[in-house]
């Protein structure tokens, strides 16, 4: 597959996807989901270029649908499995399964709709499908501490597109590399040949980094997850609802999950929430630690007599001596005692480490002042130490939840791939249960035309509920005309067939008890014109009627009355001779007419005509069997008026006017 020769698909979307491993299988399939992985490619970008795909293979299998009302009828059959899919993948899924000639297709999906009619839509799993959509690659990652380092520059090219998220750097020596150990907190140099050069910080030498892309942004593969969420929790539930084999083991991918914020970070550390927490408060907590203390020593100045010498208390105010002399002379263990409470409030209500306390220790100096105060210096380098350890904690965390979610990524795309899968599959159960359906069978006798048998047939495309639909038999092989009463039912009967034939060709269950059919090459289906034809229209017509005529066998021809387009004598003789043709090309065809009689005169060989009888009048409603019956030309609606009229008066006016008919 030339992926550049897809519209739309730059170079290096190209390129992705010759790697991906079955990328054409996946075009082929539609698997849109598969695609999507590509990097760079969207769903909705991936799902175009399939459905382009798919309509490449389609024309090359010829066009089944052979005119716009045969499209129609399979666009309304799309949108009826479509109604039964809860995920939008699945909705566009379904739009690449499409009627066809060829037998392999057909068998294909047949394979397919034979496991999904035996799924049981259970309503659990549909609610659970509804969280499941295709998963995207992570986006809006930028991580600014670290960066790549190359001496080579198509390295540097290649560094750049496989690591968006970071710098990459040219650098050509140990000095450049020292220069850029500066300004990042690691550098990730990509050449062989800075193995083993002395540089001061975090440098680390990594010539396989493309191999290796969650190691060297677990970023992405956190920001993966966590913007995935949502849809792996949902398609975990539907393997558990539905009792379908997983991939991998739910329980330790929900807990990888739960270990993971919407951004990204890590969560639901002890530790990593201590150090936050004391990076956060260390400030209070130094400030009310130093409240604390003056209380306290306020408190036992306030409870201590002090004495002191006469003479001593001279020579201290000649010294010009302040409080806090006395405060060491005669109050030192009450400030000892103040500052140990300050100590242990702090070192308390920050949860500090042995090592951490120590630090926290010197902020309150031994030397007796007051009010008690803290040192800045030392407080900031408690904040410093903190930070650090928390920063230390949380890159080992993401790397370690990095490296347990990177050996998750393909499973989880694997079941979400089957949870959107099952939707497709559940769609075309409920389409089947929904509307009763059977799997069609096909039958090819030969040389002559086999055509279609449906029985118990009704149509989801009535315009009365299905429920009041009646069943309709109904077989034809070779040419027909279909006659009828008014409203008995002829389009709907050419609908139905029109339907019944599309599915059995999209290799899908058909509406009705039972169907066999031949494999047809197209679907012509022309519906009734809206009135007499101008000139132009009315030539432009019977020049589509000239390309039916002459092609593919093993057509089918549908046509709802053809007479409509000019004068009734002209109609019958064109219509008669297009069923020549027809027959001649050993096609099936079902034209629907009021001008059997006429037609069949003029035809050069033994058409057949069915009939759609009213059986009776029931309060002046048509009382219609809606099978039509074979090799009958069905009494028209004027003709059973008068009939109904003949019983009701005894003139004999009606009766000879009913010899007429
Ligand atoms: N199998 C069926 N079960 C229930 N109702 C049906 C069925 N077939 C047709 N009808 C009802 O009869 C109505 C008329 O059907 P339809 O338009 O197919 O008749 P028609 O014979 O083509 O009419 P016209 O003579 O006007 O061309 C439909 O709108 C539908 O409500």
């Amino acid at each position: 597959m030339e992926f550049e020769a897809i519209p739309g698909v730059g170079e290096k979307t190209a390129k992705s996807l010759s790697e991906l491993d079955d990328a054409e299988r996946a075009l082929a399939a539609g698997d849109v989901a598969a695609l999507a992985r590509a990097p760079g490619l969207t769903e909705g970008r991936a799902a175009a270029i399939a459905r382009g795909a798919i309509r490449r293979r389609h024309d090359d299998d010829g066009d089944f649908l052979a005119t716009d009302r045969a499209r129609e009828v399979y666009r309304d059959a799309l949108s009826l499995l479509r109604e039964r899919t809860v995920t939008s993948y699945a909705a566009k899924r379904l739009e690449t399964f499409y009627p066809t000639a060829s037998e392999s297709r057909i068998e294909e999906v047949r394979a397919f709709a034979d496991e999904a009619v035996a799924r049981d839509p259970d309503p659990a799993v549909l609610d659970a499908l509804d969280g499941v959509g295709s998963l995207e690659p992570a986006s809006g990652i930028r991580v600014r501490e670290r960066c790549l380092a190359t001496a080579d520059a198509e390295r540097y090219a290649a560094a750049k597109d496989a690591f968006p998220e970071l710098s990459v750097e040219v650098v050509e020596d140990a000095r450049g590399l020292a220069e850029l150990a500066r300004s990042y907190a690691t550098v990730v140099a990509l050449d062989e040949g800075f193995a083993g050069v002395d540089v001061e910080g975090d440098v680390r030498v990594r010539p396989d980094a493309e191999e290796h892309p969650d190691e060297i942004v677990p970023e992405r593969v956190l920001a993966f997850f966590a913007q995935n969420r949502g849809r792996i929790r949902a398609a975990a539930d539907v393997h558990e609802t539905a009792g379908m084999d997983a991939p991998c083991d739910l329980d330790s991918l929900r807990d990888a999950l739960t270990r993971l914020d919407d951004d990204g970070t890590v969560v639901g550390d002890e530790e990593l929430d201590r150090l936050t927490n004391a990076v956060d408060d260390v400030d209070a907590a130094v400030s009310t630690a130093e409240s604390v203390a003056n209380d306290h020593l306020r408190d036992a100045i306030r409870e201590r007599d002090v004495t002191i010498e006469g003479t001593d208390f001279l020579s201290l105010v000649e010294q010009g001596a302040r409080v806090d002399s006395l405060l060491s002379r005669e109050l030192e263990d009450q400030y000892a005692g103040a500052v140990a409470t300050a100590r242990e409030h702090l070192v308390e209500s920050l949860s500090l480490r042995p090592e951490e306390a120590d630090i926290a220790t010197r902020i309150f100096s031994d030397d007796p002042s007051f009010p008690v105060g803290y040192d800045e210096e030392r407080l900031s380098r408690l904040r410093t130490e903190l930070k650090a350890g928390r920063d230390r904690r949380a890159v080992r965390l993401k790397r370690e939840l990095a490296a347990d979610l990177s050996a998750l990524r393909d499973p989880a795309n694997e079941m979400v791939t089957d949870a959107l899968e099952l939707d497709v599959e559940l769609a075309v159960s409920r389409f089947a249960r929904d509307f009763d359906c059977a799997m069609p069978e096909f039958v090819d006798e030969g040389a002559g035309p086999t055509g279609f048998a449906i029985e118990g047939g009704r149509s989801p495309l009535l315009d009365v509920p299905f429920a009041e639909a009646d069943p309709v038999d109904y077989g034809v092989s070779g040419v027909t005309l279909l006659s009828g009463v008014n409203s008995g039912g002829k389009t709907s009967t050419l609908d139905l067939v029109a339907l019944v034939v599309v599915l059995a060709h999209m290799g899908l269950p058909v509406p009705a008890d039972r169907v066999e059919l031949e494999r047809f090459s197209e679907l012509h289906y022309y519906a009734k014109s809206q009135g007499t034809l101008d000139a132009g229209a009315f030539e432009s017509t019977l020049r589509d009627f000239r390309e039916l005529v002459d092609g593919e066998t093993n057509r089918l021809v549908l046509v709802d009355e053809l007479e409509s387009i000019t004068e009734p004598g002209a109609s019958a003789k064109i219509i008669a001779g297009i069923l020549e043709a027809l027959d001649d090309q050993s096609s099936t065809a079902v034209f629907v007419s009021h001008l059997a009689d006429e037609i069949r005169e003029a035809a050069g060989f033994a058409v057949a005509v069915d009939g759609i009888e009213a059986v009776g009048l029931e309060d002046g409603e048509l009382v219609v069997n809606r099978s039509p019956v074979k090799d009958h030309l069905a009494r028209s609606t004027p003709e059973l008026i008068v009939e109904k009229l003949a019983g009701e008066d005894t003139s004999g006016f009606y009766d000879r006017l009913l010899e007429k008919f």
